[in-house]
């Protein structure tokens, strides 16, 4: 680094070039249920909080991820892991919620679509949207930001990351689409699976059993209620 003012780490930044890659079949089983329903199965330490499509209606994403960790207003970690993007990755940024700057754009994003990168979610803020939107790539953000970062520090790629709450490991499995982002540990994508091809519980449809449904849900709350020693009175 030239002469400036900022302080030198001695930790030296880090990039992970060979993430075992998932079997495609895993992205294909995963592409036909939502994030809500995989969300029921893994849990809120893996569902994404914060993270919104930044425009709907928004296709399902699903990838494998490739993690970028760039210095806070920085964007050169960004173009380290666009550049090493592979057919089937999502791109998953840990900007750390800060939304004052864009992390990548429409024009920095063109090779890694070419290349067959499947969607962009990052813990910050994006530009060039309706570019995206135009041609149906999935973008996922705190919001937008039309000022672009500076490209200083290279940052880290392929590190564990921090995303909506969720700490985000190369290669796990990535699910956003326009109910939110969930990530499945690559280690226990099978088992996942397992629950989730299981099917969600039937929505009823019949009165009677619209009616069965709320009679349990009135008489679980009234159970909650009483246990608590709740008192009633009329206005
Ligand atoms: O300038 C940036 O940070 C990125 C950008 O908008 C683009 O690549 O189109
Ligand atoms: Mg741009």
């Amino acid at each position: 680094m030239d002469a400036s003012f900022e302080h030198v780490s001695a930790i030296p930044p880090r990039i992970v070039r060979d993430v075992p890659r998932l079997d495609p079949v895993w992205l294909a089983r995963f592409a036909g249920v939502s994030s809500c329903d995989i969300a029921d199965h893994i849990g809120r330490l893996y569902t994404m909080e914060g993270i919104e499509p930044l425009y709907r209606p928004i296709g399902r994403v699903v990838g494998q991820a490739l993690t970028a960790k760039p210095w806070p207003g920085d964007g050169l970690a960004v173009h380290g892991a666009a550049s090493i993007a592979q057919d089937g990755d999502v791109l998953v940024v840990d900007a750390r919620g800060y939304t004052g700057v864009t992390g990548a754009g429409f024009k920095m994003l063109a090779g890694p679509r070419a290349r067959g990168l499947r969607g962009f979610v990052i813990d910050g803020a994006l530009r060039d949207v309706d570019d995206f939107q135009e041609v149906g790539f999935g973008v996922f953000g705190r919001g937008r930001a039309a000022h672009s970062s500076t490209k200083r520090r290279p940052g880290e790629v392929n590190v564990p990351v921090a995303c909506g709450g969720v700490i985000v490991e190369p290669g796990d499995l990535v699910v956003a689409d326009g109910e939110g982002v969930v990530v499945v540990p690559r280690a226990h994508v099978a088992a996942v699976w397992d629950r989730v091809a299981a099917g969600p519980p039937p929505i009823p449809t019949d009165p009677s059993q619209i009616e069965a449904a709320d009679r349990k849900r009135r008489a679980n709350y009234e159970r909650a209620f009483t246990a608590e020693g709740g008192l009633s009175r009329s206005h």
